[in-house]
Parts: C-alpha cells; structure tokens; sequence
C-alpha cells in the first residue's frame, strides 16, 4: 500500500459522523464535536502505542520460542498488575479497569507467544527431517 494510500485512508474518516446529527442544539453538537476531537488525538496515540508495545512483545516472543521459555510469566505479570493498579489509583483511572485491561493485553500477547514458539518449533522440525 502506498503513502497515499494510508493518507486517504486516515482522511477518510469524517470526524463529525454521528447518529445524533440534526437532533441536538447546534451549539451543544459544537461542544460535543470539540471534545471528540481530543478523544480522536488520544485513540490515535493509544493505537501507536500499542502498536511500539507489540512490537516490543514480539520480540520478547521470538526470544522466548528461541530459548523454549514458558509464553506467560505470572510473577512479571503480578508486579505489573500491582504497579499499574498504583498508578490508575494515583490518576483517578478506575485500578479494576487498568487490571483488566492489562489482562486483556497479555493474553494477547501471550497468543502471540504461543504462534511463534509453535511456528518456531515446526521449522526446528523441518531443518530436523532435513539432515
Ligand atoms: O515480559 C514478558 O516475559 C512478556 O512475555 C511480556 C508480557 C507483557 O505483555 O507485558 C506478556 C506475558 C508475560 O506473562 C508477562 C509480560
């Protein structure tokens, strides 16, 4: 896909779509559409973030498959869910939702884990049956 091509994907969307269009006060859909533009800002850098976080995964994965270590690490995994709790509790976020949604990070990643040790296992298979 070319340059362009992700331009105009990105231009195509229509920042005031919405179904409440011609049913409320002019001046409150003008309110409302200045705050979704700092929700737009925010889901655009959650999105690269995530994006820089898998790929910082990935390569934790390949490591992982390299080395035949277990996908999940609980007690990583703890610590991370007792850190983030502080820091949603110190940010007013909700640490019930920050713990969920952590958890929802790393089983993705853990599935991601799971495809590159068995893709990993199955190419040391090949190179195996071919000596
Ligand atoms: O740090 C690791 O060992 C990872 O595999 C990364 C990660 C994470 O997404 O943060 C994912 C799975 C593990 O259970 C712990 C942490």
């Amino acid at each position: 896909m070319t340059a362009e091509h992700h331009a105009s994907q990105a231009f195509d969307f229509d920042p005031t779509a919405s179904s409440l269009a011609g049913e409320v006060d002019p001046s409150v859909m003008e309110e409302l559409l200045s705050i979704r533009s700092s929700i737009d800002n925010i889901d655009a850098t959650l999105v690269f973030l995530l994006a820089e976080r898998f790929k910082a995964t990935q390569r934790v994965g390949v490591l992982k498959a390299r080395h035949k270590l277990p996908a999940g690490d609980p007690g990583r995994e703890a610590a991370q869910i007792s850190r983030l709790r502080n820091l949603a509790t110190e940010a007013h976020l909700d640490p019930a939702f920050a713990e969920k949604f952590l958890n929802f990070i790393i089983s993705e990643v853990i599935r991601h884990h799971e495809a590159i040790s068995a893709d990993h296992e199955r190419q040391a298979g090949r190179a195996d049956s071919a000596s």
